[in-house]
């Protein structure tokens, strides 16, 4: 049985690192606040930084370092919520000056206990009354957790925030030393403030900027032996969802692999019926022909990163309740597209209907052979901006990728970056979006991917490519493919 010393758990266990805050200083809090607004709303160089915003995922589970410290061996309890009754999560203890990774979730409550010394028999930590040393603490929302037992068994805690908020208080004391030795009035104090915010978050922005480099680097390398790897399945969910048809009334899990404000990627399980991909087929087959790609220039044309045989196909929305044939039917494609819209306004607050969006595209790869040199594929690429930049209005800002047939061999879809694959499955389909709803800021390249080489077999897809901003009167053929429309285009 744990004796708990303190009731009270903050997210601080033991003495906590982040010293008081005095009232003036929550004052000058609130002016900071509206610095950060400023700065960040706007500075492009800011954009990563508030990209890099905690994730919006719904997990509670988070890691957590405990570095011991102490000079003494430690134990780590796991605190019963109801009867208060501790269990041994560390077997058997951590050595002095060895560190202890701990998968937990947020709110839950671990004590670390000082172990005595195995030559005296007694405890080191608490010289006074030679009782063990203890300290509480309880796991918070936030990332990078780090608990470091100090000598005297403190216990300091450390997350995100708390750093964030150390670094602004840091800033915060130096200015206010400034002000009371100079005679600093308002407005410098103010320059002072904004001066530092700067620099911290330039000087965050510089380290994201070489961090990404380094994993997208790395990604690149990966992306062949990826491909390659027949055995990977789809990576695991962040958490699972359920959706429901609005016409069908059929509730599908929805496997969310990535959740960041501006780049999600979403698995959902039978999305597409036999019959919608039957006739997507048979709609397609009079029309397939090579697939293009964007040329950089505002046109497109045939490319090695795209091989492939594709359809465009109109949506006959006259069709979406009766089919004509007197059955009371709705045409399979209306509904199928009419789905696809539906499940994006569930993802994305951003209310977006059939008109003037793209053609459903049927996507057809063939297998020659496990040693074609220049299989059917598609190449890393985005489906709209991956830049971090603002959205341009007309242009893709999401894709549903419904998987009909399924290759023997190949054929997945790999999201590099994100560190993402997807084995399709007959039937199921892959969302993803790149743009932030709240901000119109897009992805920065999570949302990459690649249809992966088919080797045996054929794959069929369908594809739906959605955009934000156009309507009957400037639907998606008035944008050229950088996003200009060419009736702005004709002005220049
Ligand atoms: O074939 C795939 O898995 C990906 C297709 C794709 O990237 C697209 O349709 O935009
Ligand atoms: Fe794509």
């Amino acid at each position: 049985m744990i004796r708990i010393i303190s009731p009270t758990i903050s997210g601080f266990g033991g003495r906590g690192v982040l010293p008081p805050v005095l009232p003036v200083l929550a004052i000058a809090f609130l002016s900071l606040m509206t610095v950060t607004t400023l700065l960040t709303t706007t500075t492009t160089t800011m954009f990563a930084v508030v990209n890099a915003a905690p994730a919006t995922t719904k997990t509670t589970a988070r890691n957590i370092k405990i570095l011991n410290h102490s000079g003494a061996k430690v134990e780590l309890y796991w605190i019963h919520p109801d009867t208060r009754v501790g269990s041994l999560m560390s077997t058997p203890h951590i050595l002095s000056g060895a560190d202890f990774a701990l998968n937990s979730y947020m709110g839950h409550e671990f004590e670390v206990r000082e172990l005595p010394s195995s030559k005296s028999g007694v405890c080191t930590q608490r010289l006074e009354d030679q009782t063990c040393g203890n300290g509480l603490f309880a796991v918070s929302e936030n990332n990078d957790q780090l608990l470091t037992v100090t000598q005297g068994f403190e216990v300091e805690f450390l997350d995100d925030q708390i750093r964030a908020k150390l670094k602004a208080i840091a800033i915060l004391d130096s200015c206010q030393t400034k002000a009371a030795n100079n005679t600093m009035n308002t407005l410098t104090l103010m320059d002072c403030i904004q001066n530092g915010m700067t620099k911290t978050l330039a000087k965050a922005n510089e380290e994201i900027n070489f961090q990404t480099k380094i994993r997208t680097g790395m990604a690149e390398m990966m992306e062949n032996y990826t491909c390659a790897d027949l055995k990977l399945n789809t990576s695991e969910s962040i958490r699972t969802d359920t959706w429901r048809g609005a016409r069908d009334h059929k509730r599908r899990n929805v496997n969310v692999l990535l959740d960041r404000p501006a780049s999600k990627i979403i698995v959902i399980d039978n999305f597409i019926s036999e019959q919608e991909c039957t006739a997507m087929a048979n709609a397609a087959k009079p029309k397939l022909h090579q697939a293009t790609v964007a040329d950089g220039k505002g046109g497109s044309h045939m490319s090695e990163h795209r091989k492939a045989m594709q359809a465009g196909i109109k949506v006959p929305w006259s069709l979406e309740n009766s089919n004509g044939n007197g059955n009371g039917n709705g045409s399979d494609i209306a509904i199928l597209s009419r789905k696809v819209y539906d499940f994006t306004n569930y993802m994305l607050d951003l209310n977006i209907n059939e008109y003037g969006q793209e053609d459903l595209m049927s996507i057809q790869y063939f297998g020659r052979g496990i040693n074609d040199t220049q299989p059917d594929r598609y190449t890393p690429h985005c489906d709209g901006d991956c830049t971090g930049l603002p959205h341009k209005t007309g242009t893709r800002m999401a894709t549903m990728v419904m998987y009909c047939n399924i290759p023997e061999v190949g054929g997945h879809t790999n999201f590099r970056n994100a560190g993402v694959h997807v084995k399709p499955k007959i039937g199921s389909a892959v969302f993803f979006s790149y743009i932030d709803p709240d901000t119109r800021i897009t992805d920065t390249g999570l949302t990459e991917h690649s249809g992966c080489p088919v080797l045996e077999g054929e794959k069929k897809i369908v594809t739906q490519w959605i955009r934000l901003g156009v309507d009957d009167d400037s639907p998606w053929d008035a944008f050229n493919s950088l996003g200009l429309k060419y009736s702005d285009e004709d002005d220049d």
